[in-house]
């Protein structure tokens, strides 16, 4: 079954609502337009409802958050929870700032979320284990973040998902390790957001969000692995072309031979 999400998706072609930050919005429309989803952005009050609707999937990015957006954020959430619409929520530079720690609980508490997607120090943070983070950027997790990992989803009962150089996701019971990815998807900005879009384009087609969460981070990872060795590539900037590429040019094929995942 696994093998064949990517296939599934393909010919799905899941319609991913993101409320999502200006930094990287462009980059995740065309990211998941990549991996064979459709994309479409739409942050109005008036309209996210309707939106939500017609979606197979909500992406609740925060990165650069207002209060009128996190608004926005709370009435999509609900409204997918009507429609059985996964939502998945990256709560970025959850730590740096009140806001945006109190905002992630709030929409925590008022939506439910289907996947919490964050680096080792938002998530930390989040399970109340500590955390250093400067801006967007993990300077440090707890000292057992598989175990933050863990309680944080069972607090929620949701997927809860760590990148880093080793992956982590988990529903509270199954746990995963997902060792592929490359140092070099450090360089860019906003490779955490599109792994998102990706994660959300998986959910939109498989309704075991652990297992559409493992598939998507494989699937990043090794298109990650296949940009840094690519002859084309001479620093981040084709870096980031050619990684779009590489996500485009995936197939269940090579997601099965290069597939670096243990499970406990
Ligand atoms: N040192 C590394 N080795 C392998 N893969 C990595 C490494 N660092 C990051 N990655 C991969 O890069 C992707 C993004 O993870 P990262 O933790 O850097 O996100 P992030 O901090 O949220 O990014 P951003 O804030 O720029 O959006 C994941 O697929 C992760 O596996
Ligand atoms: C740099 C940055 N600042 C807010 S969001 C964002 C994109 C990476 O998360
Ligand atoms: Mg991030």
């Amino acid at each position: 079954m696994k093998k064949e999400l990517l296939k599934i998706l393909r010919e799905k072609k899941p319609l991913v609502h993101h409320i999502t930050n200006i930094v990287t919005v462009n980059d995740c429309a065309n990211i998941t337009l990549a991996i064979g989803a459709l994309p479409v952005m739409a942050h109005a009050l008036e309209e996210v409802e309707e939106m939500v609707s017609a979606a197979d999937a909500l992406v609740l990015n925060i990165g650069t958050l207002t209060n009128e957006q996190v608004e926005a954020m709370i009435k999509a959430g609900k409204a997918a929870n009507r429609f059985k619409v996964p939502v998945i929520l990256d709560p970025v530079g959850a730590g740096a700032t009140k806001l945006r720690t109190q905002s992630t609980k709030k929409i925590l508490e008022g939506v439910k979320i289907s996947v919490i997607k964050g680096n080792s120090a938002e998530i930390s943070i989040l399970a109340g284990k500590g955390g250093k983070i400067r801006g967007v950027e993990s300077q440090s997790g707890a000292d057992d973040i598989s175990e933050a990992a863990k309680d944080l989803a069972n607090a929620y009962n949701v997927v809860v998902a760590v990148s880093g150089a080793t992956d982590i996701i988990t529903d509270g019971k199954r746990i995963a390790y997902v060792k592929n990815g490359h140092p070099t998807m450090g360089t860019i900005t906003g490779t955490g957001c599109m792994l998102t879009s990706v994660v959300a384009s998986f959910c939109g087609v498989c309704e075991d969000y652990f297992e559409a969460t493992v598939e998507a981070f494989i699937a990043f990872g090794i298109a990650g692995e296949r940009a840094a060795q690519s002859s084309n590539v001479k620093g981040p900037g084709s870096f980031k072309v050619t990684f779009f590429d590489e996500i485009s040019n995936l197939t269940p094929e090579i997601i099965e031979k290069d597939k670096k995942v243990e499970y406990e």
